[in-house]
């Protein structure tokens, strides 16, 4: 069988990392003002294709920065950070972010706030009419796409900002802390969404997270950052397989394993409340 040159650009190289960092630091300079904050780094990161990957650290670590800076909105001081074999300037094609701040738009329906990135990008209406609707029924919200986000709970409203992601259909999902806000419970529920949404669109996923439960239990790996400027103290896979979901917090090892997490984080937890 013979194969085109176009065809064979778009298959994806899988031995490669989806996205690399190597040496990735980040200064924040303070003008006049004393001395820069060395907020993150060195950092060496291979996420594999396809991996779920979360991250902890204690308070200011520069989690959100390593985050920033594969999202593509913080440059690395140095070092590289490359997606897809790209070094990533600007805001990369095939990368999604979701916040921790609800920010879907209050003036917006459901099926608007969805459709937004869509119509920006000039997709064919069909085709936003088919992804909304999806996306919108995937998320659980299919009684409420004409509702506006004032009429929605904190969880809902985190996921119409998951939907308005997916239906750009991107191949790395980064997810800062975006169940910061919600009780413990609920945080649990919508891992499986995050679980379900993970085996369903094959996408690499990066989730940053206060929680040990949540990292651990979403997680193919979960790396744990010192105290700032944050590296990569440890990086530990879960043994978990694809199928998981929120009951495997009963497994007979999930308490070894969050223990473990929590023990790698605890000297840097104290280091931060002691250094600030
Ligand atoms: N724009 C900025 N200017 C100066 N310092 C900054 C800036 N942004 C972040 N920092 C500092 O860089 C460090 C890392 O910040 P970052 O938000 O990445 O940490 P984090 O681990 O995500 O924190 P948290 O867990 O509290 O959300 C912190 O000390 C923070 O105060």
């Amino acid at each position: 069988m013979s194969v085109s040159p176009a065809e064979v650009a778009v298959v994806p190289d899988t031995a490669m990392p989806h996205a690399r960092l190597v040496g990735v630091t980040r200064v924040f300079s303070r003008r006049g003002r004393g001395d820069d904050v060395h907020a993150l780094g060195p950092i060496d990161l291979d996420l594999k294709r396809g991996e779920f990957f979360s991250v902890v650290g204690p308070s200011g670590c520069g989690k959100s920065t390593l985050l920033d800076v594969l999202a593509g909105l913080a440059t690395p001081t140095s070092g590289t950070a490359e997606f897809e074999g790209r070094p990533i300037a600007g805001v990369p094609a095939g990368v999604g972010a979701v916040f921790q701040e609800d920010a879907s738009f209050p003036w917006l329906s459901v099926t608007d706030n969805v459709a937004f990135g869509l119509r920006r990008a000039g997709v064919d209406p069909a085709e936003i009419a088919r992804r909304v609707d999806y996306a919108i029924g995937f998320m659980g919200l299919r009684g409420f796409a004409d509702a506006y986000p004032a009429q929605l709970s904190g969880g809902m409203r985190q996921r119409v900002c998951i939907a308005r992601t997916l239906v750009m259909q991107p191949r790395l999902i980064l997810l800062d802390e975006p169940f910061g806000a919600l009780d413990a419970q609920t945080r649990l529920l919508m891992g499986d969404e995050l679980l379900r949404m993970w085996r369903e669109t094959g996408a690499t996923v990066l989730l940053i997270t206060h929680a040990l439960d949540e990292a651990a239990m979403l997680a193919d790996r979960v790396g744990v950052m010192s105290a700032r400027p944050g590296v990569f103290i440890d990086i530990v896979a879960t043994g978990w397989d694809a199928e998981r979901d929120s009951r495997i917090v009963s497994h007979p090892r999930f308490g070894d394993l969050t223990g473990h997490l929590w023990e790698r984080l605890r000297v840097e937890s104290l280091k931060h409340l002691r250094e600030g």
